[in-house]
């Protein structure tokens, strides 16, 4: 019963239990910062968790879920990682089912290419990758609406399934099969604009990078989501640092009942134990823009990712 009270006792068993796996910071006098509650589980659970290296946002609801579920099962077990969703506030899964549920998309959506332009979208649909993005980087509104319905073009006759990164509107506009906001985008949008994207029947994807983000993304009930950078990419600036194939597979646990994408420097190596992790999909762009033959790079995926889910 000591360690259900004695907060210390409680942060060195989390750190016993998980050290290994997320990688625990050496120093013993990581400050966990401001503790919002005294509770012995929370106080202990924010200090293991920002011991193991959880960003000060994450390692707060970490703790939160920490407490809520000893709260729920009357124990402190340091061996159970929290992975029920109701322990950190989220609603009730699965998410499909709630009133305010974007349309749905399969769970697993394969092989996702982000894509620079509608050309290179055209092409990777074509060579038969299962969903793809139009990633297209751009302030000028005409030119965002002429490239948005090019690639809503060049889908039409396969299967892809096409994401608009960023430009919702001109997606809606365009008929587009979803959207794909990140974390920054979907706060720009006032509630009315989430709910028009929602009432056009788009899919809607978020980009998250930890635990707040995801309970964040999960407040919109979206058809899936991203979580990354798993590894470190030369191909966005990110704010935090690469999540690892240990949080990720944690991550995959608390949003069962989810689409997961796991994106950010995911290569043809790193590939079968990103899969391992249980996301039913992997998002890529230099892994296929980069590559010397990108046609043939995609079947090879698209087989190691058939095999890995038979
Ligand atoms: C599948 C997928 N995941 C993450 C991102 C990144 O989105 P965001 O954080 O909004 O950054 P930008 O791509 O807009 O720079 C993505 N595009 N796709
Ligand atoms: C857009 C984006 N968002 C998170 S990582 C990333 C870039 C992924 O690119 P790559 O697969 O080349 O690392
Ligand atoms: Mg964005």
């Amino acid at each position: 019963m000591s360690a259900f009270t004695d907060a210390r006792a409680i942060s060195h068993a989390i750190v016993a239990a998980h050290g290994l796996r997320f990688g625990a910071a050496t120093a013993a006098a990581i400050s966990a910062g401001r503790f919002s509650s005294d509770e012995p589980v929370y106080r202990g659970a924010k200090q293991a968790c920002t011991a193991l290296g959880f960003i000060a946002i994450d390692a707060e609801c970490l703790a939160r879920a920490w407490q809520a579920q000893a709260m729920r099962t009357g124990a402190f077990d340091a061996n159970q990682w929290p992975e029920t969703p109701a322990d950190f506030g989220l609603r009730a899964f699965p998410p499909t089912e709630r009133g305010d549920a974007f349309a749905p998309c399969p769970e697993r959506l394969g092989l996702y290419a982000v894509l620079p332009d509608a050309q290179w979208v055209g092409r990777m649909a074509r060579a038969g990758v299962p969903t793809v993005q139009l990633r297209f980087k751009s302030d000028d509104a005409a030119t965002i609406e002429r490239e948005v319905h090019a690639a809503v073009d060049a889908v039409r006759g396969t299967d892809a399934l096409l994401f608009i990164n960023d430009h919702w509107q001109a997606a809606i506009a365009a008929g587009a099969y979803g959207v794909h906001l990140g974390q920054e985008d979907l706060d720009a949008l006032a509630p009315a604009q989430v709910q028009q994207i929602r009432d056009a029947g788009l899919r809607l994807g978020v980009s998250t990078h930890g635990y707040a983000e995801m309970v964040r993304a999960d407040a919109v009930s979206p058809s899936y989501i991203a979580m990354g950078a798993v590894y470190p990419t030369t191909l966005k600036r990110m704010a935090t640092a690469p999540q690892g194939v240990a949080r990720l597979a944690a991550y995959a646990r608390l949003l069962r009942g989810y689409p997961q994408v796991g994106i950010g420097g995911i290569d043809a190596m790193r590939l079968p134990e990103v899969l391992a992790t249980g996301v039913g999909s992997v998002a890529v762009v230099r892994a296929l823009v980069a590559a010397e033959d990108p046609e043939t790079t995609a079947a090879q995926w698209m087989a190691a990712m058939s095999a890995a889910s038979a």
